[in-house]
């Protein structure tokens, strides 16, 4: 069996081939920066996370670029509305994206390219396009002129003329056909703007992510995912330029995650139906959110409910429970058992590469693993010793591994423990009040233990978290 993926542009699962043997180029859209990052954001940063880990693990080289779009209109209204300079304010987000991916255990991108370092690049590719007669400026601007090209449409299945027909488009006198997009924007008074052949100006949207995948990955490349709210306009805009440019097919495999949806809308920073990363992280480990996504399919939307969380946390804890040691009295297991297991071992790693190998299907890798999990758990409970567990064990950590989850016991939050420590400092200085040393100091000696340091003075007894 081999992978199979499906293909956005074709709308079929094909079998996976690379431009370059055992090697893959792959581009995903990452976020633009102007305000933190939510679960929508995470889910797609996570799904192609586990397709990369996917891919290495059967072998592959991955070359994976992830971009920040650090120069757009809604960074620059909203610094403007925080009254920061936009670069500043670009450049924190970034900062704090990166801190997520992290703790979201996502493995770093092979490059992050910035828009705004790569405007030379940029430049570059839209004077390719006006040269062979697919763009044209005017006043400062350039648009990309989409009647020149045949296939425009294709990704997203829309015809040009039912384009232009079916929505309500704003008439541009400067434009040529309404669905002509622009490439550069001249630039507005007190804008961020580099010089241009066409003036000052900043570059559009689209041209940035055809400019960094040239620059990055070449003129064709495996693959390309985003989100599939990116399908239209922004990926099939992609495709006109880089393709328009270059004459080659641009993507072999055009891949895309579905949306987390809250409260029956797509989880989105302009409706404000939003968890960021960081609220969902400080209520739960960085496992759950990934098991949300390995449970459900990626193309799929993800309805976001406490339910749901909830059947994330019951799933890793089954899958922890494999990992506990032998039972204190264990014996050894009989012969039967051992066979069983040791036959399971080989089922699951089976099982777990043809669920993947059918367009990542991780809820079915999930269940391969299941199996495994209850062959463990069953061993143990017939008397198998740490030794005997241990190669079925190495196996779930492996695989489990290449999902990208940790399997680490969920720890309490320190701000689940504090009211608790309070009420016993409270208790503690009562028995003072009382002289009754011994209470006070036994409480005080098993908090230090616990990582609590008590400080008493005059004015009372306050309370730290023992640092180191
Ligand atoms: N609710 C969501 N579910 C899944 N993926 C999402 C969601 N929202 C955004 N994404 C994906 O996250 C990546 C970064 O997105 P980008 O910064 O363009 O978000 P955005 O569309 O501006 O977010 P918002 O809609 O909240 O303003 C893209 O691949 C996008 O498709
Ligand atoms: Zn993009």
């Amino acid at each position: 069996m081999a992978l199979r993926i499906y293909n956005t542009l074709t709308r079929k699962k094909e079998p996976f081939e690379t431009l370059e043997p055992g090697k893959v180029r792959m581009y995903v859209c990452g976020p633009t920066v102007y305000d933190k990052a939510h679960i929508g954001h995470a889910m797609s940063a996570l799904v192609f996370d586990i397709i990369r880990r996917y891919l290495e693990y059967r072998g592959y080289e991955v070359k994976f670029v992830m971009n920040f779009t650090d120069v757009d209109d809604k960074i620059i209204r909203r610094a403007q509305e925080l009254g920061e300079d936009p670069f500043r304010l670009a450049e924190r987000y970034i900062e704090d994206y990166r801190r997520n991916l992290q703790a979201l255990n996502v493995k770093p991108a092979t490059v992050n390219p910035r828009a705004t370092q790569e405007i030379e690049q940029i430049i570059a590719m839209i004077q390719g396009l006006i040269e062979k007669g697919h763009a044209y400026a005017v006043n400062g601007d350039v648009y990309f002129r989409v009647t020149s090209d045949p296939d425009y449409g294709k990704l997203s299945g829309r015809r040009l003329e039912e384009m232009q027909a079916g929505a309500r488009i704003e008439v541009d006198e400067r434009k040529e056909h309404p669905m002509d997009f622009a490439l550069w924007k001249a630039a507005k008074p007190g804008e961020p703007a580099w010089p241009s052949p066409w003036g000052m100006g900043r570059p559009g949207w689209h041209i940035e992510c055809s400019a960094m995948n040239l620059h990055h990955l070449g003129e064709q490349i495996d693959i390309h995912g985003g989100g599939n709210d990116l399908i239209f306009p922004h990926h099939e805009n992609e495709i006109a330029q880089s393709e328009s440019l270059t004459g080659k097919p641009f993507v072999r495999y055009w891949v895309h995650n579905g949306m987390v949806q809250l409260g029956g809308e797509k989880m989105s920073k302009s409706l404000g139906n939003l968890i960021t990363i960081e609220e969902f992280l400080a209520q739960h480990p960085a496992d759950v959110l990934r098991m949300m996504v390995l449970n459900s399919n990626y193309r799929s939307p993800l309805v976001y409910t406490e339910e749901v969380v909830q059947q994330s946390e019951r799933a890793l804890e089954r899958l922890r429970s494999a990992l506990r040691p032998a039972l204190p009295d264990a014996g050894g297991a009989p012969e039967a058992t051992l066979k069983a297991l040791q036959a399971q071992i080989e089922a699951t790693r089976q099982g777990f590469i043809e669920a993947m190998d059918d367009d990542f299907n991780t809820a079915g890798a999930l269940a391969a693993l299941f199996e495994l999990v209850r062959a463990i758990n069953q061993a143990r409970s017939e008397g198998a010793t740490n030794e005997q567990l241990a190669p079925a064990q190495a196996t779930l950590r492996e695989l489990t591994g290449v999902l990208g989850l940790t399997l680490a016991e969920p720890t309490a939050a320190p701000s689940a423990a504090e009211p608790f420590i309070d009420l016993l400092v409270e208790v503690r200085t009562e028995l003072r009040k009382q002289k009754l040393w011994a209470l006070s100091d036994r409480i005080r000696d098993r908090l230090a233990e616990l990582g609590v340091i008590l400080e008493d003075s005059r004015e009372g007894t306050t309370w730290r978290w023992k640092t180191s």
